[in-house]
């Protein structure tokens, strides 16, 4: 894996240094954050909400023990037989993805990064090859066995929302924590203090037809992260978004990466594979590079919790390749 050193274009306005300002209801930024960032293991998944409220944990940071990688492909391989013959999608692929990370696959159109995401998250299943989440083999998962592990631990955003058109925003959040097992009370209080962080509050009774592109993303982004999965799949999320939408979706999965939220990004917009701190190119079904990106000091970046770098959520420039 290589390695690139970046500097972030501060905005304007900004301190010189320092971490971001903690949005309202974040836990104290960077309260465990380490300067060594390679030991800065990012946070201990909290609990979905199935007590009475886990707003004061979604946030927490600690040191977790050395363990399994969250997320680990091996040898996976994705043929799809169209109208127009096979289609070698995923043609062998070997990836892992550590707590914390946040990983952007990128590569053009075709290249075959959502067949890679699906794989990962379980909705296509590898022709070859094998998903493993926590270490553990997902081979022997059944359809329904993976339907739960995307509704406890793994939160999916697509390009199109994909939201519920008949039940109001305030539905669409929560319903899965109360799907995965969330009292009707921990769901309403995970689900309130999402929308009014994501700016959602006053629109929890609107129809998603109602809203924006981006407004509807930010409500499936709620839904995606209402049991605070341990690791987020984005397809695209900016995909269909003006460049407004996509600020606001890039500055909030910065947000949350930045308390520890392991991500994994498919796009084909390299700006916004920079807001992450590895970028895999992908082509023609292979991985062809896969670069680390520093922080200003050239620390690792992966796996650091909140506070780890400045200016983060703006636009990213790579200055300067290091090996
Ligand atoms: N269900 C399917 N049946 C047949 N071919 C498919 C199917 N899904 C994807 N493909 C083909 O597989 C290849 C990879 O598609 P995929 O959507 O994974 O690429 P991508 O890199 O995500 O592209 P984009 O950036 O345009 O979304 C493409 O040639 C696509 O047409």
């Amino acid at each position: 894996m290589r390695r690139l050193r970046r500097f972030r274009a501060a905005p304007p306005g900004a301190a010189p240094t320092g971490r971001p300002t903690a949005p309202a209801g974040a836990a104290p930024a960077g309260a465990s954050a380490s300067t060594d960032r390679s030991a800065a293991t990012p946070a201990a998944r909290p609990a979905a909400p199935s007590t009475e409220t886990s707003a004061a944990t979604s946030t927490e940071t600690s040191a977790a023990p050395a363990g399994p990688p969250l997320l680990e492909a091996r040898g996976l391989v994705r043929t799809h037989h169209g109208e127009g013959g096979p289609v070698h999608a995923v043609r062998g692929v070997d990836l892992t993805v550590r707590r914390g990370e946040f990983v952007a696959v990128t590569g053009p159109s075709g290249a075959g990064k959502s067949t890679l995401l699906h794989l990962l998250g379980g909705l296509q299943r590898p022709d070859e090859g094998t998903v493993l989440l926590d270490g553990a083999s997902t081979d022997g998962y059944t359809e329904a066995r993976w339907a739960v592990e995307r509704r406890r631990s793994i939160g999916i955003v697509f390009q199109f929302f994909n939201l519920v058109s008949n039940l109001s925003v305030a539905d669409n959040v929560e319903l899965p924590a109360l799907l995965a097992g969330a009292s009707a009370r921990a769901a309403r209080a995970e689900r309130d203090r999402l929308l009014t962080e994501l700016g959602l509050a006053a629109k929890a009774r609107s129809m998603p037809g109602e809203l924006s592109g981006g407004e509807q993303q930010r409500v499936a982004l709620a839904r995606a992260l209402v049991n605070h999965p341990r690791l987020l799949l984005a397809d695209e999320p900016a995909g269909s978004l003006d460049s407004k939408g996509t600020r606001e979706v890039m500055r909030l999965l910065s947000r949350f990466h930045q308390r520890g939220q392991t991500i994994v990004l498919v796009t084909h917009d390299a700006r916004l594979a920079s807001a992450a701190d590895r970028v895999i190119s992908f082509f023609d079904g292979r991985v062809t590079d896969d670069i680390t990106l520093g922080g200003d000091d050239g620390a690792p970046a992966a796996g650091g919790p909140a506070g780890r770098r400045a200016g983060a959520g703006g636009p990213a420039r790579v200055v300067e390749l290091r090996d």
